[in-house]
């Protein structure tokens, strides 16, 4: 029977990467990517951007959209001190079962906490099921048309303090023009783009980050 993209991808992690060693698995997913089959995970151009802002802000507590099969869950609990936690969202089940096990291959599991469903769902019970007051970090990585109505809802369900940082992925490519209007616009926050390229690609994108100002 046919496998999918996300199946082949974990096979690639389980043959070529050491357990317990996230850069490994980070290294097996971009050689996979670049010389097998393409897949959208944010990369190794756009993800040492990524890796510079959470080192930047190191986050007691971190929120990430949109798991896929795990990358950026990987690049980010990586460099989490130790006691602090990635909470992830994804919406796909098939991609939240690939994610558990390339998460699992990194040996990031403890750091890691990976909910399936909906964001517009989720975020209202993040405090409660959770624990946390706030965010610190949160990376948007999930449909691009949910990016503005999800920063509202953060904002609503007072999970962003003064400084809390959000970098957001695409914002070109396939990009996310109603957040970028916003975040560049409102007086609440500092914002600021780091022009890269689409994974694994030529084509212009970048990420952008903006502090909530409170
Ligand atoms: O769609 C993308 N990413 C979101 C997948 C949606 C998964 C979701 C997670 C979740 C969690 C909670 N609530 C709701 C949702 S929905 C995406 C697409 C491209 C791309 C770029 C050029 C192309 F030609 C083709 C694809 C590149 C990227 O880096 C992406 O991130
Ligand atoms: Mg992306």
């Amino acid at each position: 029977t046919s496998s999918t993209r996300p199946q082949r991808l974990l096979r690639a992690v389980q043959r070529k990467a050491t357990k317990g060693d996230p850069q490994s698995v980070i290294s097996a997913i971009d050689y996979f990517c670049r010389n097998s089959e393409w897949a959208m995970n944010v990369g190794d151009e756009k993800g040492p951007i990524l890796d510079s802002v959470v080192c930047e802000v190191s986050p007691a507590t971190a929120l990430e959209l949109g798991t896929y099969c795990g990358y950026s869950s990987v690049r980010i609990a990586r460099l989490l001190p130790v006691g602090t936690k990635l909470i992830t969202l994804e919406f796909h089940p098939d991609y939240a079962c690939i994610a558990r096990q390339v998460i699992q291959h990194a040996g990031l599991e403890d750091k890691i906490f990976l909910v399936e469903g909906a964001s517009g769902d989720l975020i209202p019970k993040m405090a409660d099921m959770f624990g946390i007051s706030t965010f610190d970090f949160v990376f948007l990585d999930h449909w691009k048309d949910r990016y503005l109505p999800d920063l509202k809802l953060l904002e609503e369900c007072q999970l962003l303090r003064k400084g809390s940082v959000l970098l957001a992925d695409n914002v070109i490519c396939p990009g996310t023009p109603d957040y970028l209007e916003y975040v560049r616009n409102s007086p609440r926050y500092e914002s600021r783009y780091f022009q890269s390229h689409l994974e694994y690609t030529k084509v212009e994108d970048g990420l952008e980050k903006s502090v909530f100002l409170g």
